[in-house]
């Protein structure tokens, strides 16, 4: 199984006391904010902390995934914030914004002359295309399909809702987006992240919202506060009736094999590929992250 990217926890660059703590909080992978939760004034602070931070051995220690969300290369902060994340040893870049594939193209450039001049191997920095505007939902496919560097895409939903002269409510504002990113996502065969739920004290409206991008096929969402990672996480893990049902159902596979025969029944349902494929992946996530609590 692939890298387990449940739960992407954002934390502005320029909070000095977050970024020295956060690992303690485990998340699979840690996004260090240097666009929208970091003030103009403290751009180059942040930056600077960022670059430092990345460089403590804890975050590989614990296996989390370092990724920095840098400015927009359009903007006079971008660039410098690309050479600060590759020169520090961040795992990935999460590009803001991103409404073509030609804006990926860009990055790629400056990526690559980047890790050559830091002595990185060349294509080793991965990209999260951030999905933030109707043209960047209808662009999703040729998007995540730009670059091998891109491990997913992201849908974010403060700006989309914005462009889109909506708001928050009942989630099927979202539907379209987020449906187009995952099939996206899907196609190109890379991961595919929801969008960051901002009331960190409804934790039910959050299991809510968990329980549809998971029915979806997401594999995992943008978080703003430690207190959502274990919630998420044990949604993300399989019950143990799921769990018991899957091994049933591989272990009557393995029996029909050994017997020849292409299709088997199980207390009077048909088990077929697609079943046993389900079954896999079900007991795969259960070795990754346990059973659900
Ligand atoms: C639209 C967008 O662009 S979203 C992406 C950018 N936004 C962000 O990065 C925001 C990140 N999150 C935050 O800054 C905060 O969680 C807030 C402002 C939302 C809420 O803050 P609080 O109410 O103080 O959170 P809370 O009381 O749960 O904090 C508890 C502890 O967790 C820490 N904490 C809170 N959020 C984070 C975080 N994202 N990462 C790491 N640590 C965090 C706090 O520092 C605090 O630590 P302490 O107990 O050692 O003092
Ligand atoms: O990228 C994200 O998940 C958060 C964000 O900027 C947005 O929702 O506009
Ligand atoms: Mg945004």
């Amino acid at each position: 199984m692939s890298r387990l990217r449940r739960s992407m926890l954002f934390l502005p660059g320029s909070n000095a006391a977050m970024l020295s703590t956060a690992f303690v909080y485990q998340p699979d992978s840690i996004m260090f904010d240097l666009e929208d939760a970091v003030s103009l004034r403290e751009k180059d602070s942040a930056r600077l902390l960022v670059f430092h931070t990345l460089q403590l051995p804890i975050y590989k220690e614990f296996g989390i995934e370092t990724i920095v969300r840098i400015n927009s290369l359009k903007t006079e902060f971008g660039l410098k914030d690309l050479e600060a994340a590759i020169w520090g040893g961040a795992d990935a870049i999460r590009l803001p914004k991103t409404d073509s594939a030609q804006e990926i193209h860009e990055l790629e450039v400056h990526m690559a002359r980047i890790e050559k001049a830091s002595g990185r191997e060349v294509g080793s920095t991965k990209i999260v295309a951030a999905i933030e505007s109707a043209l960047g939902v209808v662009n999703a496919l040729s998007i995540a399909q730009s670059s091998p560097r891109l491990m997913g895409i992201a849908m974010a939903a403060f700006d989309y809702l914005v462009d889109m002269q909506t708001q928050r409510g009942d989630g099927s504002e979202l539907f379209y987006a987020r449906c187009a990113v995952l099939h996206a996502a899907r196609v190109a065969g890379i991961d595919a992240f929801d969008a960051v739920f901002s009331d960190v004290d409804d934790e039910e409206g959050f299991l809510k919202e968990v329980e549809l991008i998971k029915h979806l096929g997401y594999n995992g969402k943008s978080l703003i506060n430690p207190r959502q990672i274990l919630p998420l996480h044990n949604a993300y893990s399989p019950t143990q009736a799921e769990v018991d049902y899957a091994q049933q159902v591989i272990a009557a596979a393995e029996e029909g094999e050994k017997k020849g025969l292409g299709v088997i029944s199980l207390n009077g349902k048909m088990i077929d590929n697609p079943i046993i494929n389900s079954a896999r992946r079900v007991i795969s996530r259960y070795e990754a992250s346990g059973v659900r609590q």
